[in-house]
């Protein structure tokens, strides 16, 4: 909500993937509080604009705030206010905010993650439909405001655009020990092999923190089918279908992949093999900051389902190799396939 973007383009969507009535009344006080919170950040140019993460660090702050009354003084009413959440202030301009539930009942798949981005997809089509969108976990935050800004230098790249579906930020954590022995910030992915695929066809989809192009998720299938037999793919909303026949080129076979416990890892194989590329983006800042796993045997689960999604997606269900070595530069499908079988 506190991005560094003009706010009439903005659009927050909030999964509440089984949806909770905690989450909403949660949504409902964040929307008070933040008619607050974004001009303090915007005069004072608050750069972590997480409150919690915020208000839990005075380094925050620069040094020649510390000395400002002025500032002191507001900064206390915020904390006040965010604790109270009473209050409501006079016309701020501010991003469309949008509470998004589904139901999940044990009969019915729900496709985990990549059900729950599906639906945001489809709803976001019939309200707001912008061409860009910025995916992230339920655990992370934007420590940062500029990513927006900087993921659109490469998406308008008169150079770049035509082919670039998504412009990748690293994974990086607030929650990291000092001697990290498990290498939960992994590293070798963020800090070497990604750097690498940059300069082949560009890094893999990470799961989060990646500002994506709508139009590369509806793939490359025209359409030709009827209204009913469109249903089949993309469910019965008629807004939607018809947001969908809107675009230039409509298209079907729409969003994140299913089948797999690596729904971003096989979702992006799939558009390099459509052709598709993507730029990694990391600066010196964090731009957004996660939890991460931190005892061993919460690494080896979740590394257990990367290393079985990897290998299932590289090998079995997409296989660069074999089925769409001319659409990608051969060395990238030598490293997809390295990652993929030996990680
Ligand atoms: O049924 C589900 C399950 C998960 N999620 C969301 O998926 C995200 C990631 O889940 P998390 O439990 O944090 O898993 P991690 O192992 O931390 O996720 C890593 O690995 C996943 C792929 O395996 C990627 O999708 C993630 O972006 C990446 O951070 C969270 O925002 C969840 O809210 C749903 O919305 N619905
Ligand atoms: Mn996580």
């Amino acid at each position: 909500m506190a991005m560094d973007y003009p706010p009439e383009k903005l659009h927050v969507y909030v999964s509440d993937d089984g949806g909770s009535s905690i989450t909403l009344n949660g949504m409902k006080e964040a929307w008070k509080f933040v008619k607050w919170w974004i001009p303090f950040c915007t005069r004072y140019r608050i750069l972590c604009r997480c409150p919690e993460a915020y208000f839990s660090d005075s380094e925050n702050d620069s040094d020649d705030l510390t000395e400002n009354v002025e500032f002191i003084a507001a900064k206390r009413t915020i904390k006040v206010i965010q604790e109270s959440s009473s209050g409501e202030k006079e016309q701020v301009k501010l991003p469309l905010l949008v509470y998004v539930s589904r139901e999940k009942r044990p009969s019915h798949p729900h496709h985990f993650k990549a059900g729950a981005l599906n639906a945001l997809y489809r709803v976001s089509a019939v309200i707001s439909n912008s061409p860009y969108t910025l995916v992230l976990d339920c655990d992370m935050f934007c420590s940062e405001p500029a990513s927006a800004r900087q993921a659109m230098c490469f998406h308008l790249d008169p150079k770049l655009s035509t082919s670039l579906a998504f412009v990748q930020f690293p994974q990086k954590f607030h929650n990291i020990s000092k001697n990290d022995i498990y290498d939960s910030q992994h590293r070798s992915a963020y800090k070497v092999l990604w750097q690498g695929m940059d300069g082949l066809d560009g890094p893999l989809l990470s799961g989060t923190g990646f500002y994506i192009k709508r139009e590369s998720l509806y793939r490359n299938y025209k359409i030709k089918d009827t209204d009913f037999e469109l249903q089949e793919y993309v469910g019965t909303s008629n807004e939607f279908i018809k947001s969908l026949k809107q675009n230039s080129s409509p298209i079907v076979n729409v969003g994140f992949l299913y089948g797999t416990v690596c729904e971003d890892v096989h979702t992006g194989i799939m558009l390099n093999c459509n052709g598709w590329n993507s730029v990694y983006c990391d600066p010196p800042k964090p731009q957004f900051l996660g939890n991460s796993a931190t005892n061993l045997n919460d690494l080896l689960i979740q590394g257990t389902r990367w290393s079985s999604g990897l290998l299932e997606s590289g090998l079995i269900k997409i296989c660069p190799l074999l089925k769409c070595p001319l659409r990608m530069s051969l060395l990238f499908v030598y490293f997809l396939e390295f990652l993929c079988t030996l990680r």
